[in-house]
């Protein structure tokens, strides 16, 4: 599990993250919603531990991580996998070396089981025979599941998920989203997904949790969050011009 408790975060001037608390069930998918620019990519680096609370604590599996120097910190973060919005593939790497990396720098295994275990998770996410190319010749599509590939092959505890599906098609979307569920099924990780797909999310996650202004204004399950009655959360999964939420 992983909890944050109180957490507080700015930049400058500008609060991001404001006495915030959030508790991300063990081996479920929480989805984290939100207006744009609103902190939900800081909030996932807080759960890695790539940014520092300000205040507050954030403690994973039990361990308090705020305040952890580098040796234990990498520790912990070996139970990460992590998404990133652009994939982040090494452009000069072809896809198979993309995805064997963390499999060379990680472990001991034999070129012939990278390979065997490189091919398999390249077709668990439909992309067997591409391993020979390099990003710049795949989709934007392609290219999520290359990283998604490799994010679920040291079968970490929990995957972080930064706006998996953002400038896909619809489509592709809807299998990005497919492709999560069944990875999560299959893999049993604990799975945080930032997004900004309405209504498409609901039908991914076990939680959602909405952020907006620094705090997380509810959580709940899909069904509650689209019977919820606070108005912020109403105009934000309904997209409505009209409410609370004022664009700036
Ligand atoms: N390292 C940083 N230094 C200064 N400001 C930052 C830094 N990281 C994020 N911010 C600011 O914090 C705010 C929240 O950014 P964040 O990327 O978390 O938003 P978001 O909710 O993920 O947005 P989007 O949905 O558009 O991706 C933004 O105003 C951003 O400019």
């Amino acid at each position: 599990m992983i909890k944050l408790v109180n957490v507080e975060k700015s930049f400058g001037s500008q609060v991001v993250l404001n006495k915030l608390n959030l508790e991300i069930p063990h081996g479920k998918i929480t989805a984290v919603i939100g207006p744009s620019g609103e902190g939900k990519s800081v909030l996932l680096k807080h759960m890695i531990g790539l940014l520092r609370p300000d205040r507050g604590a954030v403690i994973v599996d039990g361990e308090d991580i705020t305040g952890m120097g580098r040796d234990r910190l990498n520790h912990v973060r070996e139970k990460f996998g992590m998404l990133f919005q652009n994939a982040a593939l090494f452009d000069s790497m072809t896809v198979f070396e993309n995805v064997a990396f963390p499999l060379e720098e990680k472990t001991r295994l034999s070129r012939t089981e990278i390979a065997a275990r490189v091919h398999e998770a390249l077709e668990h996410v439909g992309l067997k025979g591409v391993d020979k190319k390099f990003p710049d010749e795949l989709s934007g599509g392609m290219k999520k599941r290359v990283g998604l590939a490799r994010a679920v092959l040291l079968d970490p505890k929990i995957i972080l998920f930064d706006e998996p599906t953002t400038g896909l098609d619809p489509i592709i979307c809807r299998a990005t989203h497919q492709l999560i569920k069944d990875t999560h099924v299959r893999f049993g990780f604990t799975a945080v997904v930032v997004s900004h797909e309405i209504p498409e999310i609901f039908d991914v996650s076990d939680f959602v949790a909405m952020l907006y202004r620094g705090e997380i204004l509810e959580v709940g399950t899909p069904e509650e969050i689209q019977r919820s009655t606070h108005p912020v959360v109403r105009q934000f999964i309904s997209g409505s011009l009209e409410g609370p939420i004022h664009l700036v």
